[in-house]
């Protein structure tokens, strides 16, 4: 039976008096590429953020169990800890830190000198774009090499579970393609991830399965070819039909 890493269930969320959230259950399981994918407004940053417990002021109600614990409300430094990780719109780099100095602080948790080092070797084969450049300074890097420095960098904690928040954001059309490669490659690494994306159409082409959300609710969901094939999605979010 399949693993469940993170399990979300009956997720209601208020910013104030309005309901951004709306009742949401989604599930993700070992060594899985989950996709949820909505349109602008969804609710689909808030659920992450929920997750990640970076949502202070807001009515959070439901249940959130990370490998196996409810962590609903728990603080995003201890989940760190725990091995969940996540790359925020937006990246957050280190601008002023080389490439190779980032993925050392995406270590910090860590004090397996060797294996920190392994990492490093492993994930520059994954990303050889940072790899040439490891010592330039990441505020220098384009748009999408800073996404893969992000993501890298979540890499190297470890992470039992990775949350991308639509890492395709501001690209150019080549570079995003560039990212799903690399998406895929990480995914193939056994990395567990739920990646969060309004490229519907490239997020389903590389995920496992698939949640759509739409006005706060999932209002499908399913194995992730399946989807791509279906007419609903195709006309909603692919932009067929
Ligand atoms: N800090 C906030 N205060 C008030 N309302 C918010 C806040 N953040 C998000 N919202 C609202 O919550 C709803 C869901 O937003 P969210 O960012 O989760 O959607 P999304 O699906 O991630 O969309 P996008 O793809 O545009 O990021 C939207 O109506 C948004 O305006």
């Amino acid at each position: 039976m399949s693993e469940n890493i993170l399990k979300v269930s009956g997720l209601k969320i208020a910013y104030g008096g309005i309901q951004a959230v709306k009742g949401v259950d989604l599930e993700v399981n070992k060594g899985e590429l989950v996709t949820l994918i909505g349109a602008n407004g969804a609710g689909k940053t808030t659920t992450l953020k929920a997750i990640t417990g970076t949502l202070p002021g807001c009515k959070v109600e439901g249940n959130i169990y990370y490998s196996g614990s409810q962590i609903q409300g728990t603080k995003s430094f201890e989940l760190v800890k725990n091995k969940l990780a996540m790359v925020p719109e937006g990246r957050g780099v280190f601008t002023r830190m080389t490439i190779l100095e980032n993925l050392m602080m995406g270590a910090y948790i860590r004090d397996d000198k060797d294996g920190i080092q392994a990492d490093i070797d492993k994930w520059f084969g994954v990303f050889p774009r940072l790899k040439e450049r490891s010592a330039q300074l990441a505020g220098t890097l384009s748009g999408g090499e800073q996404q893969m420095l992000a993501m890298a960098r979540a890499l190297m904690s470890h992470p039992k579970l990775l949350l991308l928040d639509e890492p395709s954001m501001g690209l150019s059309p080549i570079m995003v393609e560039k990212i799903f490669e690399v998406v895929r490659n990480v995914s193939a690494q056994g990395v567990t991830i739920l990646l969060v994306e309004q490229n519907a159409k490239l997020a389903l082409q590389a995920a496992h399965r698939g949640y759509v959300m739409d006005s706060g609710l999932i209002t499908m969901t399913g194995n992730a070819k399946d989807m791509l094939d279906d007419p609903k999605v195709r006309e909603a979010y692919l932009g067929e039909g």
